[in-house]
């Protein structure tokens, strides 16, 4: 029998410390820093916000992550454009979100930006506060280039947080980024207590919505079964950790859009995400119907009881077609 280590042991790639810019000192910045330390890595957490220079915290490091949330994105690469980053050094995407302007992926914005460079997608089911409890968890980096997805393995993998490698960012990048708009969905399911059967009809139902549009838009269907699909659908869709989910829960019980985002404090990806995503439906002619109630509720224009009923009353179709 071929022993697993024969299939996954991989020497080619080192595990001598490095140094790496870790931009965004938010929740998941702070976590991705706490990851790389505790494996002997020298990190330099940059954030608009603290009082360090990027052209510094980029001087002769190995690694570049970028764990700002979207709305910083385009901005901050087009600062670093500015500056020297070292040749050909991976630059690594941990963010779950979509562009506005372009409607492009994160991934793909830093592969226009940065057209040299590896790009590698960090995601998976991560919620930063459990990662920093050290809690166990598990991860996927992503790259065409997989020379680069291994030394990003090797930089965060750990006995406290399991990193697997995959050839499609796109996918990698999508599952983290779809599930955000399910789990508003998801928090509107549990906040008007529709009970067990509702949320396994909706998570189900939900998968299959974000497989049918993440391949259009290039991910492989497989990926979306995985850690950074399903996986990080389960996590986000069943945890009051998740400021997403806490979004569609407040909603539910009757807050405004506004309010629930003035007590989170934080981003919640979710909410642009659902707006990008639908025009991008419209744009390529793919049913979403799940995004599409977020969608109307998030503009106001539906109540949450409305928009379970028009889920339920949706013509009848079978599960799947030959
Ligand atoms: N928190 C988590 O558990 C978690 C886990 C996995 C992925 N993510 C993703 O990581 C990203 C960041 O999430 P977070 O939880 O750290 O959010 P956060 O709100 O805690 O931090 C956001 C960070 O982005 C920076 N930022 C925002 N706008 C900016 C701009 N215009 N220019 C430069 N920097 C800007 C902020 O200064 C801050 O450092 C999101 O896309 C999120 O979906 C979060
Ligand atoms: O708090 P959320 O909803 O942004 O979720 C955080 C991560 O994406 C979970 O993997």
């Amino acid at each position: 029998m071929i022993q697993d280590s024969t299939i996954m042991s991989d020497s080619s790639v080192s595990n001598e410390p490095l140094t790496l810019a870790i931009l965004g000192a938010g929740a998941w910045g702070s976590a991705l820093a706490q990851l790389a330390r505790y494996n002997g890595h020298t990190v330099h957490l940059w954030s608009r916000r603290l009082d360090n220079s990027l052209a510094e915290s980029i001087d002769s490091i190995d690694v570049l992550v970028s764990a700002i949330s979207m709305r910083g994105v385009a901005v901050t690469i087009e600062q670093l454009q500015t500056l020297k980053l070292p040749d050909k050094i991976p630059i690594v995407t941990a963010t779950k979100g979509l562009d506005p302007d372009s409607t492009l992926t994160p991934s793909q914005l830093w592969g226009m930006g940065f057209s040299d460079h590896p790009i590698v997608v960090l995601s998976g089911p991560n919620l930063s506060a459990e990662i920093e409890q050290g809690l166990p968890a598990a991860t996927v980096v992503a790259s065409e280039d997989l020379e680069a997805a291994k030394i990003v393995q090797q930089v965060f993998a750990s006995n406290r947080f399991r990193v697997y490698t995959s050839f499609d960012p796109m996918g990698t990048e999508l599952g983290g980024t779809l599930k955000n708009v399910i789990a508003i969905a998801a928090g509107v399911c549990d906040g008007l207590q529709l009970g067990t059967n509702a949320k396994s009809a909706l998570l189900t139902r939900a998968l299959t919505e974000i497989i049918r549009i993440g391949t259009h838009l290039g991910g492989k269907t497989e990926t979306f079964f995985g850690l950074s699909g399903l996986g990080d659908m389960l996590t986000t869709c069943n945890s009051a950790l998740s400021r997403n989910y806490r979004v569609g829960y407040g909603l539910a019980k009757g807050k405004t859009l506004e309010q629930v985002l003035t007590e989170l404090g934080s981003t919640a990806e979710g909410v642009n995400t659902t707006n990008v995503l639908i025009e991008i439906a419209h744009r390529e002619q793919i049913p979403i119907p799940i995004s599409w109630q977020v969608y109307q509720l998030l503009n106001h224009q539906i109540t949450p009881q409305k928009a379970v009923e028009a889920l339920m009353e949706r013509d009848l179709k079978p599960e799947f077609y030959r």
